[in-house]
């Protein structure tokens, strides 16, 4: 599929946003050679930085002086002939040279992620790699940064192939003793010996799966919701925290309407911050109602609520219990107007002394490095992964509940075993699948 010269050859600048220093234009696909040679008047040679002049093809008039890089399939990022463009980054000189590319035939503009799509369907990238490099230009944080060089570089894929591999054998064998079962000098355990292995990955994929959801909450960050009584200063909490002016902060009862969200990088680990509605019952109009339920409505997926409160008011023991399996803690804010004793389970808080958040701060980091921190083995990121492992899941359980099913029957357990792990890695007929992939990808990746 790669060399089929019918195929289109996409463009797209790679590089971000303009106007910039350098500005990234990359070309994939059979006609790259042909452009390069017409923009450049020769191709330079392969995987050498070269600088041209580029001129436009209809009055030679130049284009930009740029740096120019020729990559010969299958040795490039796509696996096909491509090329790079490292132009002046000014707005004009970009238009003028997509301008161009535009009017060769059989070039086109690439839709996001084809140029990663391109690589997967060359072979250069399983599906989990892929989706490795899509979290390495969304990562945030240092702890995302590294989860995602790891998928990328095939940690994961590596080990679902590996379980793949086995429990092919596994068949294999079943299908051996099935074809030569007829013939006296087969004794008809071949396959007995095959179940151990079958059990021992089930155990393992058991394992893998109960990792208290570690790498998808690193992946999306760990939602933590500030809730608590109006004025409580949870708008304050909060633009303390992002270091900016994010809520408005009055004295006000019943400021924040709304859901506010910023995303912080706390020590390395992503945390998704959300200022919510002050709950009150009574005295309350429509919106501020409104305000409310979605306040509730969202701490209940949280990975952690703070329940904040002035330290000066007597601690209230209505604080949302039905909320869901996650943590609550109690923050006693305002510290700094209050001068009893601390009290036991509560942290204290003020935005208005220089360190006063600073033991929230360091619960926050813990909580953080306890659930999403360091893992040993590679650990699955997304819930599609989760899917694909619960239907293997099935099939090993299947496989292995008696014999009375039959040989026949369990092999074919066996089948839709394998092919949840290979639907992960994306070696079976995923078309499905891909769209929804590569859709989240930036334009020129
Ligand atoms: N300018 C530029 N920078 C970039 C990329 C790019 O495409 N262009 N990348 C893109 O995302 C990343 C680097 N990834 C790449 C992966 C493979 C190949 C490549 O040409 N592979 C060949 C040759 C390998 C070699 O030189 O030893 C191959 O694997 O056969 C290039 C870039 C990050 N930086
Ligand atoms: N002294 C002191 N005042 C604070 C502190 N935190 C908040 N305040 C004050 O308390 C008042 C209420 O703060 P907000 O942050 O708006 O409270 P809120 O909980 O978001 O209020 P609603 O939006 O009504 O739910 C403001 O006047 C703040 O300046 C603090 O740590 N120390």
């Amino acid at each position: 599929m790669q060399w089929d010269p019918e195929r289109d050859t996409i463009y797209a600048l790679s590089s971000g946003g303009l106007p910039s220093g350098v500005a990234v234009v990359r070309l994939s696909g059979p006609r790259v050679r042909f452009v390069v040679e017409t923009l450049c008047g020769a191709v330079p040679e392969a995987r050498r930085t070269s600088l041209r002049r580029l001129r436009d093809p209809v009055d030679g008039s130049v284009l930009d002086e740029a740096l120019v890089i020729v990559f010969e399939g299958p040795a490039s990022f796509t696996g096909e002939d491509a090329a790079e463009f490292h132009l002046h980054g000014g707005r004009a000189v970009v238009a003028a040279v997509l301008r161009v590319l535009e009017t060769f035939d059989g070039v086109a503009a690439a839709e996001p992620g084809a140029f990663a799509r391109r690589a997967f369907e060359a072979g250069r990238l399983d599906l989990t790699e892929v989706e490795g490099l899509g979290d390495l230009v969304q990562a945030e944080t240092e702890a995302q940064r590294r989860q995602a060089l790891r998928q990328m570089g095939g940690e994961l894929g590596a080990l679902y192939d590996h379980w793949r591999a086995t429990l092919v054998r596994c068949r294999a064998m079943i299908e051996a003793e099935l074809d030569f079962a007829d013939e006296d000098d087969v004794p008809g355990t071949v396959s007995d010996s095959i179940w151990d292995d079958v059990i021992r990955i089930r155990d393992e994929i058991t394992n893998h799966l109960e990792d208290n959801r570690r790498g998808e909450r690193l992946r999306s960050g760990l939602q933590v919701v500030l809730l608590g009584p109006p004025n409580a200063g949870k708008s304050s909490l909060m633009n303390a925290l992002a270091q900016r002016d994010v809520a408005i902060v009055t004295e006000e009862a019943g400021t924040t309407r709304d859901l506010i969200e910023v995303h912080l990088d706390l020590a390395g680990f992503p945390v998704t911050l959300v200022d919510t509605a002050g709950l009150r019952g009574e005295g309350a109009g429509r919106v501020e109602r409104e305000g409310i339920r979605r306040a509730l409505e969202r701490a209940k997926t949280a990975d952690l609520v703070l329940w904040l409160q002035d330290a000066r008011e007597p601690t209230r023991s209505d604080v949302p219990v039905a909320l869901g399996q996650q943590g609550v803690w109690r923050i006693a804010t305002k510290w700094d107007l209050y001068d009893g004793s601390a009290r036991t389970d509560e942290i204290p808080s003020s935005v208005e002394v220089i360190g006063g958040l600073d033991g929230l701060l360091d619960e926050l980091g813990r909580f953080a490095s306890e659930t999403i921190g360091h893992a040993e083995a590679p650990v699955l990121t997304r819930a599609r992964h989760r899917e694909g492992l619960r239907r293997c899941l099935d099939g090993l359980g299947r496989s292995l509940e008696g014999e009375a099913r039959g040989l026949e029957l369990r092999a074919e357990d066996l089948r839709l075993a394998t092919d949840g792990l290979s639907r992960i890695v994306g070696k079976t007929d995923v078309e499905d699948l891909l769209d929804v992939i590569f859709r989240d990808f930036c334009i020129g990746k």
